[in-house]
């Protein structure tokens, strides 16, 4: 598989859940590398921000800031070779993320066999975008789909960011949450647009403030606070971003 590169590894952690309807929960993080989309705002752009790529990112032109050479933030590994540190930690909670996870199903099948065989007690999470299908399969093993439609806030076309198939498809496996990056409070009509669409119970629908530095979030979290209040949506923080700050491996 091709998983994200920390320290010459590959970047899998152990940590609180810091986003969603789990957070606060200790679990076990596996990054993959790559991503169908390219968020303005994104925090892992070393999954997708590639040197030689057409790809704008917020941080593009700020002193120090590189788009990534591809080898260097890439760490291939096998499912197994996976499996066995994801082992080693005290923990049967397990978050597959990215970039986009479900650009590699067939590896994390494995992944998630492997630990199964292991201990059936294995919880999965899987953090996506919402515009790539699960398959039967990995739907089936999956525990919970934490999904996080992008606005026009991240800079994406609608036609990339928003698949509103996938997402029906997602809402019908019972096991998704729908969590939204908010930037401004204008953002909101997009939610309300789309949970129209889309038949969601709103306790299943997340307003997470955009931020990468507690600076960030508490700017930002009064008035998403009333907002959800007012709209019977469930607010989210980044507890992650509150406890360690702009840091990778967290
Ligand atoms: N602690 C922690 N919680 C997270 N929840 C979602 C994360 C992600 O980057 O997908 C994340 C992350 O990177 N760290
Ligand atoms: S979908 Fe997620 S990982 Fe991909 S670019 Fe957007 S924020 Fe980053
Ligand atoms: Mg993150």
């Amino acid at each position: 598989m091709k998983l994200a590169k920390l320290n010459d590894g590959p970047e899998l952690f152990f940590t609180l859940q810091g986003e969603g309807i789990s957070a606060g929960l200790p679990a076990v993080f596996v990054r993959s590398s790559r991503c169908n989309l390219h968020c303005h705002w994104c925090d892992t752009d070393h999954t997708w921000n590639f040197v030689g790529t057409a790809w704008t990112h917020e941080k593009d032109g700020t002193p120090g800031y590189e788009k990534h050479r591809k080898e260097d933030v890439t760490f291939e590994m096998a499912p197994e070779a996976i499996a066995e540190r994801v082992a080693a930690f005290p923990c049967r909670r397990v978050v597959l993320t990215g970039g986009e996870p479900l650009i590699q199903q067939d590896g994390w099948l494995e992944l998630i066999a492997a630990l199964r065989r292991r201990d059936p007690a294995y919880v999965f999470e899987v953090e996506t975008n919402g515009t790539m299908a699960p398959s039967a399969d990995f739907a089936e093993v999956v525990n919970q789909f934490n999904v996080s439609p992008k606005l026009s806030n991240s800079g994406m076309a609608t036609s990339m960011r928003l698949k509103p198939e996938v997402l029906r498809l997602l809402a019908e496996t019972g096991k998704a949450w729908f969590k939204f990056v908010i930037a401004s409070p204008a953002d909101l009509d997009e939610v309300l647009a789309l949970v129209q669409v889309m038949p969601l119970p709103r306790e299943r629908v997340l307003l997470m403030p955009e931020g990468r530095t507690p600076a960030e979030l508490d700017q930002r979290g009064p008035w998403l606070a009333d907002l959800c209040r007012d709209h019977g949506f469930r607010f989210c923080d980044r507890l992650h971003v509150r406890l360690w700050g702009d840091k990778r491996g967290v």
